[in-house]
Order: C-alpha cells, then structure tokens, then sequence
C-alpha cells in the first residue's frame, strides 16, 4: 500500500485552492525546468495534498507555454499518486451546458508546439494511452461533483487545440460533426500523456464556460464571459476538490487499471545502450523501471 497524495492542477481562473492545513508554497526543481510555479502542498482530512496553478499565479503561462513536463515531474517527484486535472473547456453539445462539469474519458491531440515525452534518443519508450484517464480517479471525480450538487456528465471527448486563438467556426463544425468532439480546450495534452508516462493516475474535469463558436444562439467566444462563468462556479469547483480526500482514502491499493504500473514493458532501448544523461533526467518519473538491476 502506498500513502495517498493527491495532486491538482487548477487551469485558467483556478489560482489556488482554500482549507488546506499546514499549507505551504514549495519550490520544486526538476531536470526539466521550472514547473507553472511553487506548488501548494498541505493535508486535507489528513490526507497529503499539491495544488498547481497550470498558468502560474497570475497567468504566466500561455497554453503553449506551460511547462508540461516539468509539472508533472514535480508532481511525481513530491510523491504524488493521483492528478486531478481542472479545465475551462467549451462544449459541442447542446447539453452540456456552461456551467456543467463533465469528467472526460478521452482526447484527440491536435497540439504541435509542445514537447510531449520525458523519453527520447538514449532512452526510448512507447506507453499506452488508449485509456488516458484512469476509472477509479474519474469515478471519485463523479462522486464528488454530485455531492457538491454539480450536474456532471460522465464521459466525454476533449479535443486539445494549440491555440491561444480560439478555434473558427468550420474547425468548430468539424471537431463537433465530424470527429465527435464534445468539449474543447488547450492544456489537456500532453499533459496526460506526461501522466500516464509518469505513471501517475489522471482525471480531468471539464468546466463548460461556453458553446466554442458553433452554437447558432450563443455568439463568439468570449473571455471575459469565460471567466464570469468559471467564477460563478468557482464554489462548486472547491467544494468538489474538498470532497476526493475522503472519497480516495489515506492509503491507496496498486491502480487496479495499470496506471502505476505503465512503463512496466514499455521501455525499448536495451540497457547497455541508454544515454546516462538523459536516465539521470528521468530519475523521479522512471525510476523505478531504470533503476531496477
Ligand atoms: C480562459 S480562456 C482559454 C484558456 O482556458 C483554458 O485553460 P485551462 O485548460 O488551463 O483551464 C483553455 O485551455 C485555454 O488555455
Ligand atoms: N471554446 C474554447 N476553446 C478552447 N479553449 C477553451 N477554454 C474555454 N473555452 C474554450
């Protein structure tokens, strides 16, 4: 049994989160550059706990920008099990509505200007994230979302756009119509592809704020009408997070869909042949694979 510590990543709107005891901003250093920023750890119901604002406070980062790898090592490296993603995302369907939540079960990566893996020449590896999201995690976000009284929608497809523009009205059609798209956004990958590498169990909630662009009787995207929405339900947002603790438990049994366990067969190079530099790199992501003789 491991302890349970769970890791949050607020996204746009999602600066900090309240009520953590011993609650402290921590400095984390990794072999892959600074993270958004400090990360805020502390104990919730006794349970270990590390918020990181995805932007940096303050908003620093763009969606291209965000330090994707360094987060997640950071994250890993404090100890970290679980990671909760919080995302403002527009929605392609009418009922999913701003304001809803919905706990997404997959993406389409359109992404192209971000470094998407801790491996590469010296170190090779292939995980699978034909199930990105991790059951046990997106359950618990389910619980928690209805108690906090929020109307959730289990599963959804999270098409992760580069941006920072947001999409045009044929690329919205099209992600709805003909590629079955249901939510859209700009930070999810390869943020879970860096989770599952990480070997870390992930989930991400979905805050609608808004229709994209496709809806005939809403207008265009707006961010000042984004933020009013996230804030509006910034409460349920806190109160949803409040409750995982609980729901997860103080000490958590091996994921029972692998996600702990993903690298177990997926690293390629043969060990005589790995790039030393680039193992000591991936010292808290891998190694339990690397370092096993
Ligand atoms: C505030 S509008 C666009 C911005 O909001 C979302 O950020 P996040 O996913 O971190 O909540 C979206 O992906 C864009 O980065
Ligand atoms: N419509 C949208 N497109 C991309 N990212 C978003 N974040 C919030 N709404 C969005």
């Amino acid at each position: 049994m491991t302890a349970t510590k769970i890791a949050v990543i607020g996204g746009s709107g999602l600066y900090q989160i309240d009520g953590l005891a011993d609650a402290d901003w921590v400095t984390v250093e990794t072999p892959w550059g600074a993270p958004s920023d400090q990360i805020l750890t502390g104990t919730l119901d006794g349970i270990q706990m590390a918020f990181l604002p995805r932007h940096g406070r303050g908003h620093v980062h763009s969606p291209t920008s965000v330090p994707y790898r360094a987060n997640i090592d950071a994250l890993k490296r404090l100890g970290c099990t679980d990671v909760i993603s919080v995302s403002a995302s527009g929605s392609f369907r009418e009922e999913m509505a701003p304001g809803d939540f919905v706990i997404v079960d997959q993406f389409i990566d359109r992404t192209f200007a971000r470094e998407k893996s801790f491996f590469g020449t010296g170190c090779v590896a292939h995980v699978s994230v034909a199930h990105p999201i991790c059951p046990r995690l997106g359950d618990a976000c389910e619980t928690a979302a209805k108690d906090a009284g929020v109307k959730v929608h289990r599963g959804g497809t999270y098409l992760a756009m580069e941006g920072p523009q947001f999409s045009t009205l044929a690329e919205s059609k099209m992600y709805r119509e003909s590629w079955g798209a249901d939510v859209i956004g700009m930070t999810n990958m390869p943020e879970a592809k860096l989770a599952r590498e990480a070997e870390l169990c992930y989930a991400s909630i979905a805050m609608i704020t808004d229709y994209d662009s496709w809806h005939p009787d809403h207008g265009e995207v707006d961010v000042a009408q984004i933020i009013a929405t996230l804030m509006g339900n910034a409460d349920k947002g806190r109160d949803l997070v409040s409750r995982l603790p609980k729901l997860l438990g103080t000490e958590r049994a091996p994921c029972p869909h692998g996600c702990d366990r993903a690298l177990e067969y997926a690293v390629l190079t043969a060990p005589e042949a790995r790039d030393p530099a680039l193992v000591a790199k991936l010292d808290a992501v891998a190694g339990r694979v690397l370092s096993a003789p």
